[in-house]
């Protein structure tokens, strides 16, 4: 039988406010057994970006990532949200330890192919190196992902949080019986954006067809629900969608998603 893996993303407005990102980190480092945790920082990137005068630039919600808006990413991602994810971890007596895609050759990426938008150094995955990570789990290390890429020969690419977390999960699969939780600042995906607690309960492949026609699920939650059903497609056992208490055993009030 396989053993147990538990993956959990979470986003920009958990990491933005201290208060909710120690609640998680400490639900987080109490899960028992392997477990993985991915963070984006993209509401960081732009912060620590316009302090220094490089402007993030958007198309459609999503960022062009130009050669100084890589190295912005580069220190926010892996340095500073990264090491503090990873010194709070430790506080809470879990061995965590900071890793980028190209951190023991964790994750290959190549740049997105340019069709009507350049994206710049964005990266889409590739393959990722389930051995080299699956050693470290084995070792008692937690990784902490940070949203980088590379291509092998020196490039390091900004890669989505989301799509970074899903495609962990399908890589660690062969190995591990894993479950991919996305953690954001509400209590899962909502019939209602207006109505914090019209949580729905359940999504399948087909009312997730349905939710899509009739513009439920729109701006971020487009792309997560997209990578959550890519994830289950590929060997991903279960995904939930939710908030921090999504972690509490007693706590059943999230989003859990099957094909
Ligand atoms: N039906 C929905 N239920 C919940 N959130 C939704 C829904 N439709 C759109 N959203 C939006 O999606 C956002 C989550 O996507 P995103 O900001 O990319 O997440 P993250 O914080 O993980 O980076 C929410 O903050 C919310 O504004
Ligand atoms: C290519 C791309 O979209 N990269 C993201 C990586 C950070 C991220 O995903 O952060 P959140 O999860 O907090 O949104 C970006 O730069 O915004």
């Amino acid at each position: 039988m396989k053993q147990k893996l538990s993956i959990l993303k979470i986003g920009g407005n958990v990491i933005e406010d201290d208060q909710s990102l120690s609640h998680l980190l400490q639900l987080f480092s109490k899960i028992e057994g392997h477990k993985i945790l991915v963070h984006g920082g993209g509401k960081k990137a732009t912060e620590i970006g316009n302090t220094l005068g490089i402007e993030a630039k958007m198309i459609n919600g999503r960022r062009i990532t130009n050669a100084e808006s890589l190295d912005v990413a580069i220190m926010v991602y892996a340095g500073l949200v990264n090491k503090k994810i990873v010194a709070q971890l430790q506080a809470f007596d879990c061995n965590a330890i900071g890793m980028s895609g190209a951190d023991g050759n964790a994750i290959l990426a190549h740049k997105r192919p340019v069709k009507e938008v350049d994206f710049g150094f964005v990266g889409d995955v590739e393959s990722i190196h389930s051995i080299n990570i699956s050693n470290l789990i084995k070792a008692n290390f937690t990784p902490v992902f940070c949203a980088l890429t590379h291509d092998g020969n020196g490039q390091l690419f900004n890669t989505n949080a989301d799509t970074i977390a899903a495609e962990l999960a399908i890589g660690m699969s062969s190995e591990f019986e894993t479950t991919l939780y996305y953690c954001f600042e509400k209590k899962g995906v909502l019939q209602s954006i207006e109505d914090e607690d019209s949580v729905i309960q359940h999504i399948n492949l087909k009312k997730y067809e349905a939710l899509l026609a009739n513009g439920t699920i729109a701006d971020g939650m487009l792309p997560k629900m997209h990578n959550c059903f890519h994830a289950l497609q590929h060997n991903v056992k279960k995904v939930c969608i939710g908030d921090s208490n999504m972690l509490l055993k007693e706590n059943s009030n999230f989003t859990t998603l099957t094909l």
